[in-house]
């Protein structure tokens, strides 16, 4: 069984502005609200590619009420640990460019997150645990260290989409996939990227390090693929961006499904860049249709 973590979740509310004009009053276009956050979206994406998984993490208030009824009602099953304060808000502001803001989120004690590791101690070698987004500013960096830590103990296999410390920590554990962004990567190594042969040493070094696959998304200049045996470079399909909100999310869920179902790392990696790209032409996650009409559009080349 899949099992995704997600300490931070969200309610996504994405407003559409014509022109923003900051300092006065816009008023928007158009609106949606989704419930969020990187870990939520995995198992809402799997869902969809018919793969099932469990929703973990914490959830709170009208917010986290808002999200366990969403998850509900879309067939995910979930086992959120419940906290007093409200899950938080994220404004993504699409107006000529796309601009958000993500809330701190709220105060996660000792208790709740020993109730997280706990469920976290019930996984097996069987079970794959899926790590992704930033985790609420009450907790400590050391906070992911922990939880793969039990992973290791259990053999159970992880994936790892996060940023900075939070990234660089669980390497030493192996993760079976981590997904950083361009400017992610760059970040970690002090540097920048414009193509994607500039990242593949860099993603190499992260194999070193101890993951067992890379994938670095480049939004629209393409993605690569690193482990011990392949460096495989990916074209991204053409097509109007509506919003890249939860893109990276759908290239890990892709990647997950289609390796559960093949166990073909290239095929996998293809299906992971049409779901990111199907996401990032759809306003909310792609749909399964959708990932299929791209996967024929996605080329790889292995260097
Ligand atoms: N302009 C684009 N054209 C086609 N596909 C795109 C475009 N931008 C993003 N994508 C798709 O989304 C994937 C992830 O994009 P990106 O590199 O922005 O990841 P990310 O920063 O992790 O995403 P997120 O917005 O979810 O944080 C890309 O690999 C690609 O498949
Ligand atoms: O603040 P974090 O945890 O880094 O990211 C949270 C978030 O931006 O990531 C998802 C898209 O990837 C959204 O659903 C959510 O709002």
């Amino acid at each position: 069984m899949i099992y995704t973590v997600t300490l931070n979740p969200s309610l996504d509310y994405i407003v559409e502005v014509e022109h923003l004009t900051l300092g006065d009053l816009n008023r928007t276009k158009n609106e949606s609200k989704f419930p969020g956050g990187k870990g939520i979206n995995v198992s809402r994406l799997l869902k969809r590619m018919g793969v099932p998984s469990k929703a973990l993490g914490f959830v709170g208030g009208f917010t986290g009420l808002y999200i366990k009824n969403y998850l509900q009602m879309e067939n995910i099953e979930t086992k959120f640990v419940e906290v007093h304060e409200d899950t938080r808000i994220n404004v993504k502001l699409k107006s000529n460019s796309e601009t958000e803001v993500n809330a701190k989120g709220p105060t996660i004690t000792e208790a709740d997150f020993k109730k997280l590791q706990d469920q976290i101690s019930q996984l097996t070698s069987e079970d794959t645990l899926v790590l992704a987004g930033s985790i609420p500013s009450s907790m400590e960096s050391g906070t992911y260290e922990k939880l793969v830590s039990i992973c290791d103990l259990n053999q159970t296999k992880f994936v790892v989409d996060a940023e900075g410390d939070l990234l660089k920590k669980v390497l030493p554990f192996k993760p079976f996939l981590i997904k950083p962004n361009h400017h992610e990567l760059g970040e970690l190594f002090n540097t920048s990227f414009s193509t994607a042969e500039e990242v593949i040493p860099y993603a190499r070094k992260l194999v070193e390090m101890g993951a067992e696959n890379v994938i670095v998304s480049l939004a629209g200049e393409g993605a690569v693929l690193v482990n011990r045996e392949v460096a495989l470079i990916s074209n991204v399909p053409k097509g109007e961006v509506k919003s890249s909100v939860g893109a990276g999310d759908s290239m890990v869920a892709g990647f997950l499904a289609k390796y559960e179902e093949t166990k073909e790392i290239e095929e996998a990696f293809r299906y992971s860049v049409a779901s990111g790209s199907a996401t990032a032409f759809s306003i909310g996650l792609a749909t399964k249709e959708m990932i299929e009409t791209l996967y024929t559009s996605v080329n790889i080349t292995k260097l």
